[in-house]
């Protein structure tokens, strides 16, 4: 999405405060844009009115009422869902859950024990889940609270107080069942991804993509077993129904497709082999950040624009993002950058290396 809007020019959703540009849990409000985003291009400093943008792909909860006074008219909602029991391990892992767990057992560098401290979660997960109130995460307290229990839902929008209350619980998923336009199940993202570029016109080439931020095979060198995954889904109880739900729909619309879709899966599913070959060469780097090891790619020299904007980290393309939209004085030398790089597109279009891979 981000390579998407980025290669044509469009406006993001930044906060304007944030070096990534998220806004987490940040109140959304009509004067956000004055307030927070950075301003849209091709609009006057403080014009507010006309603060009106394309994309929002930060970390932000949906709130469609304020997002639609800042959003384009006609602006498409998309989300993605995975299957809570890989969800909520992967949030365990990165926001460091285990770190209300007796004994402080802190150090991801015991990651083969991640099974093993998820169990122990379950042995008092409302203990742990308040505790979790007290830690700081990238210096806000309470973050971790509202990750580690229906946070898919939770960002979607329904506020925590809400999920216990089951009528309010089936009237906000039926809102979602009307108000989004498509929801990719992480679990079947290609498929996902046909559906999108259908519903939405897209080209193949728009929907080619190269994943970012997936933990090393080291760092998931352990087994969960099914009933720890059952666990995983009853505690995430609504997340687990608005999965099924939305996972549900997504079948319905590759059963009304046409009969051409696993052809065309196959194909893409090809080119996407090819795509990440040619633009990485396999080549991958370890970020260690948060002490457990993300695979993020190293594009490949001389394969073009496209290449180095699927390939590169998702913050590398998000700084590329920022810079085109910050005020002219403090990006000086970084535009210079990023003129040269769309020069660069006109020399290697990945339009034309895909005819000869079709
Ligand atoms: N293409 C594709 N399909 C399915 N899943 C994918 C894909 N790309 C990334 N991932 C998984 O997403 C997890 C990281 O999520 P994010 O990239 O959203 O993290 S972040 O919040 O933006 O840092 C992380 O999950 P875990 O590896 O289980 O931790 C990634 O593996």
């Amino acid at each position: 999405m981000n390579r998407f809007g980025y290669q044509r020019n469009l406006s993001f959703v930044l906060n304007r405060k944030r070096s990534n540009g998220h806004l987490v849990y940040t109140t959304l409000k009509r004067d956000s844009p004055k307030k927070i985003f950075l301003k849209p291009l091709n609009v006057t400093a403080g014009d507010y009115s006309n603060y009106k943008y394309d994309m929002i792909t930060v970390h932000v909860q949906y709130n469609r009422e304020i997002m639609d006074t800042f959003m384009k008219p006609d602006t498409r909602y998309i989300t993605i869902l995975r299957d809570p029991s890989a969800q909520f391990e992967s949030a365990f892992v990165h926001f460091q859950f285990d770190g209300v767990l007796p004994g402080k057992k802190t150090s991801r560098k015991n990651i083969e024990t991640v099974a093993t401290k998820i169990q122990e979660w379950f042995l008092a997960p409302k203990i742990y889940l308040e505790k979790l109130k007290e830690l700081k995460w990238e210096g806000e307290k309470g973050l971790r609270y509202f990750y580690a229990q229906n946070n898919q839902i939770f960002d979607l929008g329904l506020h925590v107080d809400l999920h216990e209350n089951k009528t309010a619980v089936e009237n906000y998923i039926d809102k979602l069942e009307k108000e989004l336009d498509m929801v990719i199940i992480s679990e079947y993202i290609e498929e996902s991804l046909l559906v999108l570029k259908k519903q939405f016109c897209w080209s193949l080439e728009d929907v080619l993509f190269i994943s970012k931020n997936q933990r090393s095979e080291k760092a998931k060198n352990y087994t969960v077993s099914l009933a720890l995954k059952q666990k995983m889904r009853e505690w995430n109880a609504i997340d687990y129904k608005l999965y099924q739900i939305f996972n549900e729909t997504l079948w319905k619309k590759i059963n009304s497709y046409g009969p051409g879709f696993y052809d065309e899966l196959k194909l893409y599913r090809k080119l996407l082999k090819e795509t990440f070959l040619n633009c990485t060469h396999g080549s991958y780097y370890k970020s260690l950040g948060r002490l457990f090891q993300n695979i993020n790619y190293k594009p490949a020299n001389n394969t073009g624009w496209v290449c180095q904007l699927l390939a590169e980290s998702k913050s590398n393309l998000m700084k590329r993002v920022r810079i085109r939209q910050m005020p002219p004085k403090k990006n000086a030398s970084s535009l210079e950058e990023a003129d040269h790089l769309v020069n660069e597109t006109k020399a290697a279009p990945l339009a034309a290396k895909r005819k000869s891979v079709t």
